[in-house]
């Protein structure tokens, strides 16, 4: 059993079924990813195990207790960071952290002593002072983050916190996460950046149509396809007039031709660069670079899930801005 057992969870809003008979479960101390494009589900999933929404059916147990029955006692111990900013635009950034610390029955003076050490460690000290709705996009993502762990959480449920804010606090945020990771926390988060939770998460579910497909750490996701050998060639010309040549010459080996002067080859097998290189040598065509393309966990979401990467891509685009 986990932190977080999750089984048969199901949402359906009419006909819609946005969550379909998902389980999975998270260890004590692991960041627990759950990628999946737009309307995959992911919110969803989250809001129910937050007690935000009531599932069609399933059981979700967080820390030994029933979080569909026993919402508010579960509340105790999750800290919850929305993907939509929650905190008061007119109220500084100490006044928000002491206002949310005051809805968990924290004394004033530890409220006071919290804020003041959050706001350090998210370096918004200066910033603390300053009415929230002055803040960037990346600073109010950190505050939001630093309101959801006021009570000192066991559990922090993430919801895209790195969506639509600049890179630097993106990398910001990302260092924060891992810093609570050391100090015991479990987190759940839901992301649609696939090099975020390779970064990030200990484990990672995929998440399509409401369905988990699949789960593992990095390393088990990219064991779990069969995996192929790619090798770059930059030529001096395009060899589209020889692709069917070359590969009837080498063995197991298809050819793409993803820009005019370069060429893929590749093969379930490794790839021995030799004969290649002599059949285009004696064809009168230079090759500049040979390069090993290692696959990664992009190629590995795009086999699994079936979604083109560039799909996936244009989707982040569009909620980032
Ligand atoms: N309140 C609602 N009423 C009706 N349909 C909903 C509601 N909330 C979500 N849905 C639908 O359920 C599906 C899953 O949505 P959800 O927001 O959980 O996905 P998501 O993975 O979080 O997407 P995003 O990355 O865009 O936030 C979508 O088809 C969405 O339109």
């Amino acid at each position: 059993m986990g932190i977080v057992d999750v089984a048969n969870l199901k949402k359906s809003y009419g006909e819609i079924v946005a969550v379909d008979d998902i389980s999975f479960s998270i260890e004590k101390g692991e960041i627990f990813g759950f990628l999946g494009p737009n309307g995959a589900g992911k919110t969803s999933t989250i809001n129910m195990m937050i007690g935000l929404s009531r599932p069609t059916s399933g059981q979700i147990i967080i820390d030994g207790i029933d979080a569909i029955k026993n919402i508010k006692k579960v509340q105790r111990i999750i800290g919850i960071v929305p993907d939509e900013n929650n905190l008061y635009d007119e109220m500084n950034g100490f006044d928000n952290l002491c206002f949310c610390a005051s809805l968990y029955g924290i004394s004033i003076k530890e409220r006071e002593k919290r804020a003041m050490e959050l706001l350090e460690q998210f370096n918004l000290t200066k910033a603390g002072k300053r009415p929230f709705k002055t803040y960037s996009k990346g600073m109010k993502r950190k505050l939001t983050i630093a309101a959801g762990i006021i009570h000192n959480p066991k559990i922090l449920f993430l919801d895209e916190p790195t969506t639509g804010i600049d890179i630097e606090s993106a990398r910001q945020i990302r260092e924060l996460i891992l810093d609570l990771k050391k100090q015991g926390k479990t987190i759940f988060i839901t992301t649609h950046y696939i090099e975020e939770a390779e970064r990030i998460c200990d484990r990672i579910a995929f998440i399509v149509n409401g369905k988990i497909v699949k789960i593992g750490t990095v390393t088990e996701l990219m064991e779990s396809v069969e995996r192929e050998h790619k090798i770059r060639l930059q030529l001096d010309r395009s060899i589209k007039d020889i692709k069917e040549e070359l590969e009837n010459n080498i063995e197991n080996c298809r050819v793409e031709i993803p820009e005019e002067n370069s060429c893929l080859v590749i093969s379930k097998e490794r790839i021995a660069l030799s004969p290649i290189l002599q059949l285009l040598d004696s064809k009168g065509i230079s090759v500049y670079e040979a390069k090993e393309i290692k696959p990664s966990l992009e190629d590995v979401f795009v086999k699994v899930t079936g979604i083109e990467a560039s799909k996936l891509k244009k989707e982040k685009e569009k909620v980032g801005k």
